[in-house]
């Protein structure tokens, strides 16, 4: 080897060799790992999305993708002349918006990263909530003002069966899931917030980490005043701080706060238009966002 080239080869082989503790750490963990539709940028914010998650499959840990597409699902919405309107964070979902989302979340946001994926292989097989009874819910219906409201199609999680995703993974494959749900009598299915049913498969599938890719760095300490970014709080912490979130951030927080009080390790809220941002956070001690931890032994 020339001179030149050991100058270049040696601090290479220096960053692989760094990795190596959180290598053997995550080595054969499940990571459960939401896109969010605001993420999604564009399309090399993307590609570098799949490109850190065959990565992570590659060096032998199990991701599973659980993808958003809020933004998408409202322009299509727009497009047909379908109002669009959140209530406790949630899509007032007509049974015609449903359609709509279902549409859009299975036949286009899903598609799309399952074809980015499989440019690197045949690794990627895209399912919904739907498939293999892997999501259950009924009728979500939130309290508002101290009274119940009826805001349609959207789902509450009732039951999840690993099943069909443990298979994916047993094969080395990586399942990519739209948050839709279906009731148990089949009769219906059910919109469900990305974020909620991220945390549900991952406290289901015992995963070590849950990783929450969104447009802002992480959760802020005063949020819309300060960036001031929070980068650490356990289960209590985050239990006390609910109350006073709002839109976006109450679903993420919640379902951090269910994954890591359900067995979870590590849920965390970090900035997905950062290229990368899921290797920095898997492999190195650079942690970008915030993440929440169970509580301590004996604290709560
Ligand atoms: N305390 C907070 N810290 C950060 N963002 C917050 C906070 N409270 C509300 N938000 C809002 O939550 C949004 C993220 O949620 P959301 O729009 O649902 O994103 P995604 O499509 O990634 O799920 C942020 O863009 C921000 O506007
Ligand atoms: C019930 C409900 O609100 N469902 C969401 C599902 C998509 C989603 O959660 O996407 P993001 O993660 O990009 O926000 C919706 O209809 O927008």
């Amino acid at each position: 080897m020339t001179p030149a080239r050991k100058h270049t080869a040696l601090p290479k082989a220096q960053i692989l060799i760094e990795a190596l503790p959180w290598l053997t750490r995550h080595n054969g963990k499940t990571v459960v790992i939401k896109f969010g539709g605001n993420a999604m940028v564009d399309d090399e914010l993307k590609a570098a999305f799949a490109q850190d998650v065959v990565f992570l499959r590659q060096a032998g840990l199990k991701p599973v993708v659980v993808h958003g597409g809020g933004p998408q699902i409202s322009a299509q919405l727009d497009k047909q002349g379908l109002v669009s309107e959140f209530k406790a964070g949630l899509r007032v979902t007509t049974p015609e918006a449903m359609d709509v989302v279902r549409m859009v979340l299975a036949g286009q946001v899903q598609r799309e990263l399952v074809g980015l994926l499989n440019q690197h292989g045949p690794l990627a097989v895209g399912l919904t909530g739907e498939d293999a009874h892997t999501i259950t819910a009924v009728q979500h219906r939130p309290t508002i003002d101290g009274e119940l409201v009826d805001i349609g199609r959207v789902g509450e999680i009732t039951a999840i069966d690993t099943g069909a995703i443990q298979a994916l993974l047993d094969d080395g494959r990586i399942p990519v899931v739209s948050s839709i749900a279906r009731s148990a009598d089949d009769n219906h299915v059910y919109n469900v917030n990305a974020d909620t049913a991220a945390a549900a498969l991952a406290a289901a599938l015992d995963a070590e980490t849950l990783m929450v890719l969104t447009d802002v760095e992480g959760l802020y300490e005063d949020w819309p005043h300060s960036d001031d970014v929070i980068s650490r709080l356990t289960a209590t912490e985050l239990e006390k701080l609910l109350p006073e979130l709002s839109s976006g951030m109450v679903p993420k927080m919640q379902g951090c706060l269910h994954a890591v009080r359900n067995g979870v390790e590590t849920a965390r809220v970090i900035d997905g238009r950062v290229q990368h941002s899921i290797l920095l956070e898997i492999f190195t001690d650079e942690g970008i966002g915030t993440m929440v931890v169970p509580d301590a032994q004996g604290e709560s």
